[in-house]
């Protein structure tokens, strides 16, 4: 088996006093798609950019398909999408990609990729005169421009339209079926469902969970519904078979865990009509990557 395209073991990174990335170890593979999940300043940016070459590490060991991410022979091979900017704000749209396609030994054609990314009309448009969705697009075309084996995507979708966000999807895909190794971050735990064939969710500079998917989701059901708020879930408890939960989250929406078949079901909504209510909106669903995410991660805000 091939080596890892990205390879981080017990990475370190401070910033005076702080400690952004703690004893971090990951491994992005190539032909994958990686997604780097954590709440605000929970180190992805830093690991990142370490990766990237751009910051230097004060401990541990990060390698780059095979090399040093300050190794200059990774420039013509790796893409990168930093979180905002890098691009002169007076340089036309096209001028850029096509200068950053100069760079390469064999580019994709750059009108081509404006054009799939929904850019062909502000072809000439400045930079500064674009909006952000536009420059991040831009951004994103600039990363992947040189047919990279590896891309590093800092938020790609961050502040996309819908249509926009499914270009980018699309493009990642393509990407992946093409060999190449995509490493990005996102906030959109739908998108790292949907895209990603390995999530690393990282808090406070450390991994604190990673697999596939479908692994992390696990095979459990959950049965969900929506109600008038504050209803009181003992009686409820006490009728369900034990090891069965129940809570409200958030106000008025309720989650029932345990083995649901036919009798949970049955049970809970006699106790629904027993209260008076409606379950609006009843589904059985497996957990989301975003239940997972908040259940490791917690809820207060960073
Ligand atoms: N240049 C810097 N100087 C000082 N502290 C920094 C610097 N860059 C990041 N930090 C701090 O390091 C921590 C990790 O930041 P980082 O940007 O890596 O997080 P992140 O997970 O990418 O966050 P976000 O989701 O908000 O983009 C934060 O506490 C942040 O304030």
């Amino acid at each position: 088996m091939s080596s890892p395209a990205v390879e981080v073991i017990e990475l370190v990174k401070r910033y005076g006093g702080t400690t952004a990335v703690d004893g971090l170890t990951l491994a992005a593979e190539r032909g994958a798609v990686t997604a780097i999940l954590g709440p605000n300043g929970a180190g992805k940016t830093s690991t990142l950019e370490i990766c990237e070459g751009f910051r230097r590490a004060d401990g541990g060991t990060v390698r780059v398909l095979g090399a040093d991410p300050g190794d200059s022979s990774l420039r013509a091979r790796v893409g990168v999408m930093p979180q905002a900017g890098g691009v002169p704000p007076a340089m036309r749209c096209a001028e850029w990609l096509r200068l950053m396609s100069r760079f390469h030994a064999a580019p994709l054609d750059p009108a081509a990729l404006l054009a799939r990314l929904g850019l062909a009309e502000h072809a000439r448009t400045p930079y500064r005169r674009m909006s952000g969705g536009q420059q991040q697009r831009l951004s994103l075309a600039g990363a992947v421009i040189g047919r990279p084996e590896l891309v590093f995507l800092d938020e790609p979708t961050a502040g996309l339209d819908p249509q926009a966000r499914r270009a980018c999807w699309e493009l990642v895909t393509d990407l992946r079926a093409a060999g190449v190794a995509v490493v990005l971050t996102t906030h959109y735990m739908d998108e790292a469902e949907r895209l990603a064939d390995h999530v690393v969710i990282i808090d406070r500079g450390r991994v604190v969970a990673e697999g596939s998917p479908a692994t992390l989701t696990g095979a459990e059901r959950q049965l969900r519904f929506r109600a008038r708020p504050g209803l009181t879930l003992e009686e409820l408890l006490s009728a369900l078979p034990a090891g069965s939960a129940a809570k409200e989250s958030p106000a008025g929406h309720y989650i029932i865990e345990g083995h649901v078949g036919p009798e949970l079901l049955a049970t809970v909504t006699a106790w629904c009509a027993s209260e008076g209510v409606t379950a609006d909106d009843l589904s059985i669903e497996r957990r989301t990557l975003e239940d997972i995410f908040l259940e490791l991660t917690g809820r207060e805000l960073r």
